[in-house]
């Protein structure tokens, strides 16, 4: 299946468990892959055809930091609901990391798939 991707999506968000985590604003980095046929787009060459991950990429921001959330896993099963119920996407593939989290870790994080073929 032909796929429209999104990498490294840095969301500056309140994420966390702990009360001082619910201080501060930290990074989250997201990939995306979109199940997506990108054939009527490619030979007629049209926007309107297309998956914007532009679009996405803004409407994921804003859903993300619209309230604080503890769990990154939450955030994974937002972003994937939020893709196949606006965007029409079918299947998709979350992956959302946390950098600093766990020091000793360069970043750990958590990745689903939701959705069928
Ligand atoms: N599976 C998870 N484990 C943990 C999470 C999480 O979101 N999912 N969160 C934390 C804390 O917020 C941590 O990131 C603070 O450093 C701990 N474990």
């Amino acid at each position: 299946m032909d796929k429209v991707l999104i990498r490294e999506l840095k969301v500056e968000t309140v994420i966390g468990i702990y009360e001082w985590e619910k201080q501060i604003h930290q990074n989250l980095l997201i990939d995306l892959d979109m199940d997506f046929d990108i054939r009527e787009a490619a030979s007629s060459d049209d926007y309107q055809f297309a998956l914007c991950y532009e679009t996405v990429s803004n409407r994921l921001i804003e859903l993300i930091t619209e309230k604080p959330i503890d769990l990154i896993e939450t955030v994974a099963e937002r972003v994937a609901q939020c893709v196949m119920e606006e965007f029409g996407v079918r299947r998709v593939k979350v992956k959302v990391m946390k950098p600093g989290a766990v020091p000793a870790a360069k970043a750990v994080g958590v990745e689903i798939v939701r959705g069928h073929d």
